[in-house]
């Protein structure tokens, strides 16, 4: 146990996270030329491609410091609000971490929120400088910048370029020296902490965990706690760019299990694994069930591929617990399912993995919040609403609630006006502003988590010159002023369009809906009118006029193979339309509303 160290790294989105646990792991001698790629612990290629971390894995390095070799466990963290519960798991597994600054960006709102959830911890803080190769470095300003935030001496920051490999010895050296050894009793019952889990479609689910006390062996019965099942430990190992299988994991150390559970949601991360004869008495606190915050319907283009899209949606929730979905019916769009995301990136994720690996082509609707709704008769109890048609009639609500969320920002003194205004206009309050340089401020405000959903973030970016770096989490339900906002095209209500906004922003919202909706539905052979209504008052109105007759499709000579092979192209762009009574509406009008300002 003395030679272990569990440590993550926890930096602001971009500020090289990645790129230096790809140096550690190659300074170290983990990985082979072979193996080495580009951002090595991104395996999946969905992160690859966006560059962001998107699971948390953990890898085993050996290091020999002093004549005596060590064993390092790096955890990796995900760097995305979205999936802000793995970090707080991952953080809970180490004893401490590095906390990388970009030299050129400085402290930025996750380097904060991650350093908080970090403390929170008790975890020894290695402050590291990166891209200090970089022109636009600040290294000194940088330096006082994070000795200011955590009351350490200039002299422990260390400075290091990822790129280049500064600073990676002097770093291995802080982990082995600054950060403490695992504590835990090996002669206890076995308490291991779940940090991960991870879906491999040939051998179940792969668990992560943390061994906090006692040990656990291969064939051991093992116990769950938070959902009370037992396994037999088919396979247990330790996890270095492969498996290695073991007999026995011990108190301190990280390894993998593999059980034969085939559904990811069996094992929930934060769980705590004990011996299913012999279970502790005290499972690791802290464990949550990870709840969705944003909602959208997802619906097959074609009507008959609805069986197709529930089997794909299983199987994507086999390998990620974290979505989850119910059957809905829409009058517009027929059978598909209202789905529940962790955040829009969540989102995004989800619908293009079912495109992609289930060759599905799917319409999703305008996403939205969970609010609750109270009835005049005073039910106990609220009515969860996901999606705004399950709002009750208007005339029986006593009161609405929707969920709030403490916003951090963190931009520079300019952009301060900007930014505020901004959030005054996303209906945030403010709660704390403070200078954390006389350049840099840090504004704190509470906010309807709708408001974050519909398009705040590229607002942000944009009203601050890209100089705002943005976090946020749950604070609860409040009380709102809420309606629903219903579109009628051809006077028929598309129920798919519906969205609940406040009172005070619904005939804005309304008119421009209206406005947009013309823009994005393709003119056909009629009038089309397009209204917005609260209840039955229409609060807007616009037309999208009819084509002029005969503009049927003419053929201007050209090669006629060449342009169907365009036309065959296209088609994939163009399937994602649906009809609706007599209009076609593409996939870009249901997310209209979020797209308001464009
Ligand atoms: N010049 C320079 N660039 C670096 C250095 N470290 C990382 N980068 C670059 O910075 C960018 C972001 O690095 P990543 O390692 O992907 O950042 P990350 O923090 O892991 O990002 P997420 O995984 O999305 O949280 C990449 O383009 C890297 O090549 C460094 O020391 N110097």
């Amino acid at each position: 146990m003395e030679k272990i160290r569990n440590f993550c790294i926890i930096a602001h989105i971009d500020h090289g996270k990645s790129t230096l646990a790809d140096r550690l792991l190659d300074f170290t001698g983990s990985v082979t030329e072979r193996e080495k790629q580009d951002q090595l612990l991104d395996n999946m290629d969905l992160e690859r491609e966006r560059g962001i971390t998107i699971k948390s894995h953990a890898i085993q390095m050996d290091y020999v410091h002093n004549g005596e070799t060590y064993t390092l466990n790096l955890i990796d963290t995900p760097g995305h609000v979205d999936f802000s519960y793995e970090v707080s798991r991952s953080i809970a597994a180490c004893e401490g971490a590095l906390l990388v600054v970009d030299a050129a960006q400085s402290i930025q709102a996750q380097t904060i929120s991650n350093l908080y959830l970090a403390l929170e911890n008790d975890l020894e803080i290695i402050p590291v400088l990166n891209k200090v190769d970089l022109p636009s470095a600040n290294p000194e300003e940088v330096t006082d910048d994070i000795v200011d935030l955590l009351g350490c001496k200039p002299e422990e920051v260390i400075q290091a370029s990822a790129k280049t490999g500064i600073g990676i010895e002097e770093i291995l050296t802080a982990i082995i020296e600054r950060i403490p050894p695992p504590k835990g009793n090996r002669d206890e019952s076995l308490q291991a902490l779940v940090f991960d889990s991870v879906y491999n479609p040939f051998r179940g689910v792969e668990t992560y965990f943390r061994v906090v006390n006692g040990e656990i062996a291969k064939g051991q019965k093992i116990k769950f706690v938070a959902t009370g099942k037992s396994y037999d430990a088919d396979e247990i190992g330790t996890l270095k760019l492969t498996q290695i299988p073991k007999n026995k994991i011990s108190t301190g150390d990280v390894g993998y299990l593999i059980t034969g559970i085939k559904d990811a949601r069996e094992v929930k991360v934060g769980d705590t694994i004990t011996d299913s004869a012999n279970p502790t008495k005290n499972p690791i606190g802290g464990f949550e069930d990870v709840k969705p915050m944003v909602f959208a319907g997802i619906y097959p283009v074609d009507t008959e591929d609805f069986e197709d899209l529930r089997s794909s949606m299983e199987k994507l929730q086999l390998n990620d617990a974290s979505l989850v979905f119910t059957p809905e019916s829409s009058a517009a769009l027929g059978f598909g399912f209202r789905c529940g995301f962790l955040g829009m990136l969540h989102m995004e994720i989800i619908q293009e993995r079912l495109e992609r690996e289930f060759d599905m082509t799917v319409i999703t609707t305008v996403p939205n919040v969970s609010y609750h709704a109270y009835t005049t008769k005073g039910d106990p109890e609220p009515i969860i609403v996901n999606n705004p048609s399950d709002l009750p009639d208007p005339s029986t609500i006593d009161r609405v609630e929707e969920p709030y969320i403490k916003a951090t920002i963190i931009t520079k003194a300019d952009f301060v006006g900007n930014v505020m205004s901004l959030c005054i206009e996303k209906r945030g309050q403010i709660v704390n502003q403070t200078y954390l340089t006389p350049e840099r401020v840090e504004l704190i405000f509470d906010m309807p988590l709708a408001e974050i959903v519909f398009d705040f973030y590229d607002r942000l970016k944009t009203v601050s010159k890209g100089y705002a770096s943005f976090d946020y989490s749950p604070i609860g339900m409040r009380t709102s002023k809420l309606v629903r906002v219903d579109i009628l095209l051809n006077a028929q209500p598309v129920d798919a369009l519906s969205a609940l906004v406040h009172f005070d922003n619904a005939y804005h919202i309304g008119k421009k809906m209206c406005e947009k909706l013309k823009e994005l539905i393709p003119r056909q052979q009629f009038d089309i009118p397009i209204q917005a209504a609260i209840g039955s008052k229409i609060i807007s109105r616009e037309t999208i006029k009819a084509l002029r007759k005969d503009v049927t499709a003419k053929c201007y000579g050209g090669d006629i193979s060449r342009k169907r092979k365009l036309l065959e192209k296209q088609k994939k762009g163009k399937k994602r339309m649906r009809q609706v009574g007599n209009v076609e509406i593409p996939q870009q009008a249901f997310m209209a509303v979020l797209k308001l300002n464009d």
